[in-house]
């Protein structure tokens, strides 16, 4: 492996230059060891198939690495200064397509410019598959990594690095702490896993808290399996909105326009729930089961 070259040093001065101060509001924690930026890139397991969708350009570090072994990268960077500082990077490389914009258009879905660059890239190049490679900002991590699994564009597998935090709900199982509607939506369409646990000194500026490097990989036959992924994605949310509440009290709540006590309790019934069952205790393919026959009850309902 080479050795770090983006250093803390190297980076303070680029910025300096074009009078940059790192920004906590956009998550501006920079990885100043480039053996991690090169774990990042392995870890997506990089061929000419393949379109990386890449959120937080920063100084084209990961990028860099990443476009010699992509068929075509997008790499979506909000910060005017750093889109300039990268494009003086980047500018040797054909296969990159670099955007200066907000990746997400609001919380749930993504910038149009975003998806119709990855779109013509999807189209120019053969038998071609996504994926998200990126060292993302930790303020927008998790509507990133959940959103992609909804929009036009399915992911093949997604890396990145976010909070060790985020990670371990993402990865986590029933009756585990960590068990909530993130790990449902991954790990019902994925399997997940986390590759390496970061401590806050390989970035600058260090975070307040410890980082990871989390692989997701979209498993098709998963997927296929939820006939309403969005409508799924909303039940799953409101199921876990109360965690301290039994399961029956948040689904009472939840669908109180739609459904009566009376025909809930018939679904929990069927299902063999106990009345103090709470949501982290129910698997996720019972909890995508159960999902399945609200549906079928109640079609319209929208969180
Ligand atoms: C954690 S840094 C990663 C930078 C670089 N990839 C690296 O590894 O050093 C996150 C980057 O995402 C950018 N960013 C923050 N919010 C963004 C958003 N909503 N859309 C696009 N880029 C964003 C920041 O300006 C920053 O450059």
């Amino acid at each position: 492996m080479s050795a770090p070259r983006q250093t803390k040093s190297f980076l303070m001065s680029k910025l300096r230059e074009i009078g940059v101060e790192p920004n906590s509001r956009h998550g501006q924690n920079f990885l100043i060891d480039l053996n991690l930026v090169q774990m990042i890139a392995d870890s997506a397991d990089l061929g000419p198939r393949d379109v990386v969708l890449e959120i937080g350009t920063g100084t084209g570090s990961l990028t860099t690495l990443m476009a010699p072994l992509a068929s075509h990268v997008v790499t979506v960077e909000i910060d005017g200064n750093l889109f300039e500082l990268a494009s003086e990077q980047l500018l040797r490389f054909d296969n990159v397509t670099q955007l200066r914009v907000d990746a997400l258009h609001n919380k749930s879905t993504f910038a149009p410019e975003v998806m119709d660059a990855v779109g013509e890239a999807l189209r120019g190049t053969p038998d071609s598959r996504l994926k998200l490679v990126a060292n993302l900002p930790y303020n927008v991590a998790t509507p990133i990594l959940s959103n992609l699994l909804l929009c036009e564009h399915t992911p093949h597998s997604m890396v990145a690095t976010i909070q060790k935090e985020v990670a371990d709900r993402i990865v986590a199982e029933p009756w585990s702490k960590d068990y909530g509607a993130l790990s449902v939506w991954m790990q019902s369409q994925a399997t997940t896993e986390i590759v390496r646990i970061m401590s806050p000194k390989v970035f600058w500026p260090a975070p307040k808290v410890e980082s990871a490097i989390v692989r997701i990989v979209v498993d098709p036959e998963r997927r296929a399996a939820i006939p309403d992924l969005k409508y799924f994605q909303q039940i799953v949310r409101a199921l876990f909105l109360h965690r301290r509440k039994f399961l029956r009290a948040n689904v009472v709540s939840a669908m109180k326009r739609h459904l009566t006590k009376e025909q809930i309790d018939a679904v929990l019934d069927e299902m063999g729930f106990a009345p103090d069952t709470r949501t982290e205790q129910v698997d996720i393919l019972t909890l995508q089961a159960f999902a399945e026959k609200l549906r079928q009850l109640a079609p319209d309902w929208t969180l």
